[in-house]
């Protein structure tokens, strides 16, 4: 359709992007890859960083078989020499080690059976999982079976996401110290106990705990509990918590619905492969209590901001922009639809009731997917800081972060001598 020139056209979220972001790839595919178009220049990254990013991505007490086996070979195949980023769009390739052990099946057609008949993994997949993307997708896109849908919708996917979001981690420390923590709030109705919210130096022990939860108190109970599952053919889901420090007062704003942070942490999270509710601070025991003790009552301070806060129960935003308190977001994720003790279902093929398909799943993804949400966290700061600070380079968008710093000084300097 063609428009006349200068016809106003609907603007969609991502047309507001200063930093975009897409990936390709299939879950049994050759590999995954990933751009990143409006990195700034000067940001420090090396395939370390990165690959060291994509090991979390597989850790956790419940995880599937295949994080044993399968490797991610990372490549960084635009955007980045020396060790650094050059401004320019910034491109990863992750190879699935896998591959050649799918690689016939990928390519076989589904309906011809005689090529069927030789693949043993590749009977048509024609009994939806309930809770997976198979039935949505095959009506959808009008497929006869679920191999495609599951291909694409699965949460492979989130390492090409993890492989860019390094980028933005990496960019948000370099300009601002900013750090991402995550931990396991709550695993298959467990919850974790500890009152003390952690901070970037305990990042380190929790990857090393078993479910990725801060302290020891529910672990033991959390991995009964996937245990259990494991034992009765059945998954878990539960909650986990992404904290970011460091960040300045003013990221985000509240004059557009689409500006707004908390709304757009609430999408990218909301994104991830079976994350079904999302919390900013406090927001749903907010929600029970009294304003008087709702709100972070407001304090004078010698900090950056010149103020503090008695509590942060706001998680650190008001108006959908920072307030220099940490940032505190919580994803609740749904538990693993591909069950051993296979659900009811309708076999697509035949009308007839089924039970749906299973070959191997995660009896748990949630330590995982803290991970993954580390990672959305990390790429809507680093567009919004973006926003906020503008400059191609570095340097360039440090001396602006120094400015904006300065002007908050001043007029809380002004403030006191008057
Ligand atoms: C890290 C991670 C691992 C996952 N592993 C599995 C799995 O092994 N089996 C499965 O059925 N779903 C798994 N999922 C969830 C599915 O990808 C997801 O439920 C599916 O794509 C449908 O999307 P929806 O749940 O968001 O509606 C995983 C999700 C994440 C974030
Ligand atoms: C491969 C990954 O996660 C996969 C995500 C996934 C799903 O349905 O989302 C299903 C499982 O794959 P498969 O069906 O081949 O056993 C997980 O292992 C990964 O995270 O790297």
């Amino acid at each position: 359709m063609t428009h006349p020139v200068g016809f106003p056209q609907g603007r969609a979220w991502q047309d507001l992007s200063v930093l975009r972001w897409m990936t390709a790839g299939e879950s049994h595919g050759p590999a995954l890859v990933a751009v990143l178009e409006g990195m700034v220049a000067g940001v420090e990254v090396t395939s370390t960083e990165i690959a060291t990013q994509l090991e979390r991505r597989k850790l956790g007490f419940g995880r599937s078989p295949r994080m044993n086996f399968e490797a991610d070979e990372l490549e960084i195949i635009g955007g980045v020499r020396h060790g650094r980023t050059q401004g320019g769009p910034i491109a990863v390739r992750i190879g699935n080690t896998e591959w050649p052990k799918w690689e016939q099946v990928m390519a076989a057609d589904p309906v011809d059976e005689d090529v069927l008949a030789g693949l043993a993994r590749n009977e048509p997949l024609t009994r939806p999982r309930p809770g997976h993307a198979d039935i949505a997708g095959m009506q959808k896109y009008g497929f006869d079976e679920a191999r495609p849908v599951l291909e694409r919708a699965s949460a492979r996917e989130t390492a090409a996401r993890v492989a860019v979001g390094t980028v933005a981690r990496q960019f948000l420390r370099q300009l601002l110290g900013v750090e991402i923590v995550s931990h396991v709030v709550s695993l298959g109705g467990v919850d974790a106990t500890g009152e003390t919210l952690p901070g970037p130096d305990d990042l380190a022990a929790i990857d090393e705990n078993p479910v990725r939860a801060f302290g020891d108190d529910a672990t033991e109970r959390m991995m009964a509990e996937v245990d259990a599952a494991k034992k009765d053919g059945d998954t878990l889901g539960g909650v986990v918590e992404v904290i970011a420090y460091n960040l300045p007062p003013g990221i985000g704003s509240h004059v557009h619905w689409d500006r707004k942070l908390d709304a757009r942490l609430a999408g990218a999270l909301m994104s991830v492969q079976a994350v079904k509710g999302v919390e900013i601070g406090e927001g749903f025991a907010n929600a029970h209590r009294r304003g008087s003790a709702a709100h972070d009552e407001i304090y004078p301070d010698q900090g950056v901001n010149w103020v503090r806060r008695a509590s942060n129960r706001a998680g650190g935003l008001e108006g959908g922009i920072t307030n220099g308190e940490p940032l505190i977001v919580r994803a609740a994720k749904k538990p693993i639809s591909s069950l051993p003790r296979a659900l009811a279902t309708v076999d697509m093929e035949t009308g007839e009731p089924a039970q749906a398909m299973h070959q191997r799943s995660d009896i748990t993804a949630v330590p995982r997917a803290a991970v993954v949400a580390e990672t959305m966290v990390a790429l809507v700061l680093a567009e919004a800081a973006l926003e906020k600070f503008g400059g191609d380079s570095l340097p360039e968008t440090r001396r602006n972060v120094e400015g904006y710093l300065a002007s908050l000084r001043e007029r809380a300097e002004k403030r006191q001598v008057r």
